[in-house]
């Protein structure tokens, strides 16, 4: 049993195992989970109700979810007084699934994330984020149906790893004045008013990132692993993590992907046409095409042609970005699910890739799907698709009757809008 130092043990309901690499649930899992800062709450309360609902109809009371509640952000600060308690780390890493709202981080001081440090502690080193349309969801762009993606963004390295210091500190001084006189550094614009941050980009970290991806597409049938990066300026983190990926991906999986590495060799030895049919006849195998591209033209591209694009490989930031912009064109933020996972060890923190949306805190208003939407990725993840299935088509099903939230209510014609609590009755009333 976990030892914790402060939290109440969980009263009830079976741990969550893995035995030779394969997940055990219970048919009554303890689950962890985190209600999250600013509109947390409300978003957790109707969320949660949604899930209950759904594994009880899917199951009709065979399974049940026993929740167990540990804390970071403001909830943890105001009873434990720290912003993310030992016991939560412990409590995750013993029942290995769990579920979170989103946690506040101040910018320019202050502490730093605890969604980033519950992250880089688990080692949860890859961050899924599907991205797809549903039916009836107001968009900005002509074609949101076109958009279905999923990213695989690195949860453990680059900028985010934290590894700055502040203008003006003794530490910035020091790190500059390594680099200009031990390093030959002639670059920095402006030495005297600099901050500096590091980014570490591993092979290791890319590889285990890259994998996961291809395996993900080679379960789920995709066409096609695209590595985003901005290699052409960044040579030596985003620039191999590219070169990284390829190698991987023609190592691990040479009879069953086709590169454009491949490609450009072909073209070389045999022209365009050799090529062009390679890529074709790899193809037509149900091979995964691996290709890459710099970040930049991607953000046009998924503007431009989101059709060329299906399961997405890229650094922490690039992410990041990635995640909010494709997240806005299947209809925005308030649907866009996601899971930060590791998986060699099973664990996995599933939580929605938007924030807090302070302004909303306490008005019961916000949109829950995107948590909703995480916590059907957590009951696939767990092999309850019976449930995961139910809630989609319930929340499919509410959508197109027009009953929505507010940020759907004010782009559609003939919404009635609902508020959170409402909505996840709705979904209730549909499943
Ligand atoms: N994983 C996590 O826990 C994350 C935490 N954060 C943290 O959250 C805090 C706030 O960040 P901020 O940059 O404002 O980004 P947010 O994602 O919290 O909010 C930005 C805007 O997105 C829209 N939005 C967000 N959530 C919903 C929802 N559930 N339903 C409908 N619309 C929604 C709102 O748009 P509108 O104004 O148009 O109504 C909102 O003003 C920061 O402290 C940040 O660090 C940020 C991202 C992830
Ligand atoms: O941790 C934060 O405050 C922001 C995290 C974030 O934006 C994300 O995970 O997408
Ligand atoms: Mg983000």
């Amino acid at each position: 049993m976990a030892q914790f130092e402060k939290f109440p043990q969980p009263t009830e309901g079976e741990k969550v195992t893995l035995v030779n690499g394969k997940l055990q649930v219970p048919d009554n899992p303890i689950i962890p989970f985190i209600e999250g800062d600013g509109t947390g709450p409300d978003i957790w309360r109707a969320s949660r109700r949604v899930f209950d609902a759904a594994v009880e109809k899917a199951y009709g009371g065979r399974r049940k979810i026993a929740w167990y509640e540990v804390f970071a952000g403001e909830k943890a600060f105001n009873t434990y007084g720290e912003w993310l308690p030992a016991d939560t780390l412990t409590a995750i890493k013993e029942y290995i699934i769990a579920i979170k709202g989103p946690l506040t981080t101040p910018v320019g001081g202050g502490i730093r994330s605890l969604n980033v440090a519950l992250r880089q502690e688990l080692d949860l080193y890859v961050c899924q984020r599907p991205v797809r349309y549903f039916n009836g969801v107001p968009s900005p762009v002509k074609h949101p149906e076109l958009v279905d993606m999923v990213i695989f963004r690195e949860n453990s390295e680059d900028i985010y790893a934290g590894i700055e210091w502040a203008e003006g500190s003794p530490e910035v001084k020091k790190v500059i004045q390594f680099l200009r006189e031990e390093m030959g550094v002639k670059k920095i614009r402006f030495p005297e008013t600099s901050g500096i941050g590091i980014k570490p980009v591993s092979k290791e970290g890319t590889e285990r990132l890259v994998r996961a991806a291809i395996e993900y597409a080679l379960k789920q049938k995709r066409k096609s692993v695209t590595l985003v990066h901005k290699g052409n300026i960044m040579k030596f983190t985003e620039g191999a993590f590219k070169n990284w990926g390829y190698e991987l991906a023609e190592r691990e999986y040479s009879d069953k992907v086709f590169t454009w590495q491949q490609y450009d060799r072909i073209k070389e030895q045999h022209g365009q046409r050799a090529a062009d049919d390679a890529q074709k006849e790899a193809e037509a195998n149900g091979k995964i095409i691996i290709k890459d591209v710099i970040a930049d033209a991607f953000l046009q591209q998924i503007l431009t042609r989101p059709k060329e694009y299906d399961v997405i490989a890229t650094l922490n930031l690039n992410g990041d970005y990635i995640s909010d912009a494709l997240a806005a064109q299947v209809g925005g933020i308030g649907i866009a699910p996601g899971a930060n996972i590791n998986y060699e060890t099973g664990h996995a923190v599933f939580e929605a890739t938007h924030g807090t949306a302070p302004k909303y805190a306490n008005l019961d208003k916000v949109n829950p799907g995107s948590v909703i939407l995480s916590g059907v990725m957590m009951l696939e993840y767990m092999g309850w698709q019976e449930a995961a299935d139910a809630i989609v088509n319930a929340m499919e099903k509410t959508i197109e009757q027009k009953t929505v939230t507010y940020d759907f209510a004010r782009l559609m014609e003939g919404a009635t809008e609902v508020k959170c609590s409402e909505f996840a009755s709705k979904i209730i009333e549909n499943l």
